[in-house]
Formats: C-alpha cells, sequence, structure tokens
C-alpha cells in the first residue's frame, strides 16, 4: 500500500506555501515556501528527507515558482500525484464544505474578493497556476469559513440595517475553520469521545488567531468577522476596536481608509502594543528580561483571549474541554497558563507539569484534577486539507494515516 499523494497549496499575494503529504505517512514528503514572488529577491525554500534547502528564483510569480517545484514534488511522489487541495480564505455564503474546482467555483471565489481582497486573489493565483501546471489532476478547495457555515444567525448578523446584510452580505463569516474543525475532531478522537455528541472552545493562535465554539461537530460561533481582523489580539492585528475608530482616526489625525487599515491589519495587535515584535517567542523572551512593553502585550493578549473564549462559553451545552493549538496554543505554557488563569469562573484549571510536557508538537491533557479538560492538540491544516481533496476525489472516502 503506497497510499495517496495530494499536493496541497496555500497562496498568499507574494507566496506560496506548498505541501506533499502522502494519506499513509506522518510526515510531509516535502514541505516548502515560495516567497517575494515577482520581485528580483523571489526564493523557493523546502524540506524533505534530506534536510532543508534554499533556491533562488529571482523574478518568478506564482506559476513559475509552481513550475519550479514541480520536479521537486514529482522527485518526492516518483509514484505520481493523485490530486491538488487548496486553501482559500473566504468562500462567502456559497460553500458549507469542501469542493471540486471547475469554473463556476472559480467565479464564486472571484465574486467573493470583495470580501476578502487581500486572500482571496492571491489564492485564485494559485489555484490558477496549479491549473495551467497540472491540468490533467483534480483539484479542490478547502475554504476557511465553510465550517463557520453552521452559525446560527444571531450569532453571524451584525446588528446593522438588514440590507447591508441581504444586498452586501456584510454578517460574520469566521476563518481558521479548518484548523478549529481538525483540532476538535482530534480532541475527540484522542479522548474517545463520540465528535457528533461533544462541546468544545478551541483557541487557534498562530500569526491569525481565533477562537471558536463547536457543538455536535458544527462551529456554534467564533471570534473573526466579515474579515480576519475581528476578534482577539493577533500578532499584527489589532482585534476588535471601537468600531468609531475608523472615523476618530480620519478625522481627528486625517488619516485615509487605506492608512487606517494597514495600521489596524499590520502594525497592531503584539506588534503595535510592544513595540517590539509579532512573534509570541521574541516577546517571551523580552519580558523575561522586564521589557514592558512586551509584558503589556502578552498581558492583553491572554486576557483578550480569556475573554473571547467565555463569551464562546454561551453556545454551549456543557464544555467536553478547552484546546490550544497554532504556534502560540502549541508551544507556549505561558500563555495557556496566564489565558486559563482568567477563567476559574469555569472552573478551569492547569497542571503546572502537564502544561510545561506540552509543546513542539506533543499533544495531550494540561488540566488539574477537577477542572474540565484542557488540550493541547497540534493543528494540522495541509492534512485536513489533503483528507478533504481525497473524500472528494474518490468516492468512497479516504482513509487516515
Ligand atoms: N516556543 C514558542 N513559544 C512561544 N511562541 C511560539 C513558540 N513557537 C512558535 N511560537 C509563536 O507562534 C506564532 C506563529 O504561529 P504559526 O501557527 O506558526 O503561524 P501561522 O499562522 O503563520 O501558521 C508566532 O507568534 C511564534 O512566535
Ligand atoms: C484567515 C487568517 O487569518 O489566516 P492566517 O492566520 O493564515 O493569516
Ligand atoms: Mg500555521
Amino acid at each position: 500500500m503506497t497510499g495517496n499523494n495530494i499536493l496541497v497549496i496555500n497562496g498568499g499575494s507574494s507566496s506560496l506555501k506548498f505541501a506533499l503529504i502522502n494519506d499513509q505517512e506522518a510526515n510531509p514528503r516535502i514541505s516548502g515556501l515560495a516567497e517575494r514572488l515577482g520581485s528580483v529577491e523571489a526564493g523557493l525554500s523546502w524540506k524533505d528527507s534530506q534536510g532543508k534547502h534554499s533556491k533562488a528564483i529571482s523574478k518568478a510569480g506564482h506559476q513559475q515558482a509552481l513550475a519550479e517545484l514541480l520536479p521537486l514534488v514529482q522527485n518526492a511522489a516518483p509514484e505520481g500525484l493523485q490530486g491538488v487541495g487548496h486553501r482559500v480564505v473566504h468562500g462567502g455564503e456559497a460553500f458549507t464544505g469542501s469542493c471540486l474546482i471547475d469554473n463556476s467555483v472559480i467565479d464564486a471565489i472571484r465574486a467573493t474578493i470583495p470580501l476578502a481582497p487581500l486572500h482571496n486573489p492571491a489564492n485564485l493565483m494559485g489555484i490558477e497556476a496549479a491549473l495551467a501546471v497540472f491540468p490533467d489532476l483534480p483539484q479542490v478547495a478547502v475554504f476557511d469559513t465553510a465550517f463557520h457555515q453552521s452559525l446560527p444567525d444571531y450569532a453571524y448578523r451584525y446588528a446593522i440595517p438588514t440590507s447591508l446584510y441581504e444586498q452586501h452580505g456584510v454578517r460574520r463569516y469566521g476563518f481558521h475553520g479548518t484548523s478549529h474543525r481538525y483540532v476538535s475532531a482530534e480532541a475527540a478522537r484522542l479522548m474517545n469521545a463520540d465528535y457528533q455528541q461533544s462541546s468544545w472552545l478551541t483557541a487557534h493562535l498562530g500569526n491569525g488567531c481565533s477562537t471558536c465554539a463547536i457543538v455536535n461537530g458544527q462551529s456554534r460561533d467564533t471570534s473573526m468577522g466579515l474579515t480576519p481582523l475581528e476578534g482577539v489580539v493577533m500578532g499584527t492585528r489589532s482585534g476588535d476596536v471601537d468600531p468609531n475608530l475608523h472615523s476618530h482616526l480620519a478625522n481627528v489625525m486625517g488619516w485615509t481608509l487605506a492608512e487606517v487599515t494597514r495600521v489596524l491589519n499590520n502594525e497592531s495587535g503584539l506588534k503595535g502594543l510592544s513595540g517590539l515584535s509579532n512573534d509570541m517567542r521574541t516577546l517571551e523572551e523580552a519580558a523575561g528580561e522586564g521589557h514592558a512593553g512586551a509584558q503589556l502585550a502578552m498581558e492583553v493578549f491572554c486576557y483578550r483571549l480569556a475573554k473571547s473564549l467565555a463569551s464562546m462559553a454561551c453556545a454551549l451545552p456543557q464544555l467536553d474541554g478547552l484546546i490550544f493549538t497554532g504556534g502560540i496554543g502549541e508551544n507556549s505554557p505561558l500563555i495557556r497558563s496566564k489565558t486559563v488563569a482568567h477563567l476559574r469562573l469555569l472552573g478551569l484549571q492547569l497542571d503546572d507539569a502537564a502544561n510545561l510536557r506540552c509543546i513542539r508538537g506533543v499533544a495531550g491533557e494540561i488540566q488539574a484534577s477537577g477542572s474540565p479538560r484542557v488540550l493541547v492538540v497540534p493543528t494540522n491544516e495541509e492534512l485536513q486539507i489533503a483528507l478533504d481533496t481525497l473524500n472528494l476525489i474518490q468516492p468512497h472516502g479516504a482513509a487516515h494515516a
């Protein structure tokens, strides 16, 4: 049994992340990143069984980058590829699950560009490049928003005029659905619980961060909204601010809309608060050495995260577990413990030794005895995308590694 080989592509505006996943193997055969696409500094870096490699691909665009990595992928999968799975950030209300890509799907992703101007054009570039390079392979779109299409209307509607929703799609959509879905199903599996009869809170803490309430395998609420700016504090994104901040900055400071958008998306969050970095590792080190900005950024991050989780708890009939995931959630005992310390009202408390043990890919339970479960579950969006892709291209479903 050699398994199935799926190429997973996550297209960004000037980058293209990729991984070759075999559904019978624990690790990707090859994974990497083409970055600074379109510029003279464009480069390709990747990791395979032989180690880490890099190569300059000056001025390469998305399609050329894919053509460059094609021989590497073919080399890693001499038996051939079965399909290509794409991360697509925004599917609007058109997609409640993953789907095979055809012209109508491409049109629907294009029609959603006004709702995700930073993400969807880049995802489309990845899809179009892959269709040009692999015209004969089935390709699948896996949407960040699809898992959250089960939100009830009282969770997804904003209290603004109804016409803005009905005519312009202004509502909460939610993102990181692939990760929230993967880690909650994985938690149920690890706990021998029935996923279809279970309730979870999840905290996906990467560069982008979001929380989610999952009941019986369905998302019931999530912290991100119309765009991935709403919600908790992130690496460079502010999360929730007073909606009047836009007009305040325009009227008092004379900022343009583009400047406000750039500052809230790229200069805020941990980076803006600390004045130092968007990287939690850097902040933890600096805070340990007494850097006041780093300390404050971490305090705000944890308090706001706890507040978001407490509000998500409104959507649950019971709490089977709080799940931490993403680079920060999987690797920072300090952030987990500071966050849970604000959640005593939910009865949550950590076991310090267990908390310290769950880092660098180690999954496990970290609660103190008597507390509802708290779990660390490493996310694997690429594997979930590969499994969704296999499920759609194989009528009888895919096997799990
Ligand atoms: N050991 C660690 N301690 C604290 N934070 C960490 C650690 N390792 C990674 N991180 C943080 O994880 C974040 C990146 O998460 P990741 O999930 O890799 O991001 P992305 O959303 O880009 O996939 C960064 O803030 C990084 O500092
Ligand atoms: C939608 C989103 O926030 O994605 P990321 O965390 O990859 O930036
Ligand atoms: Mg990640």
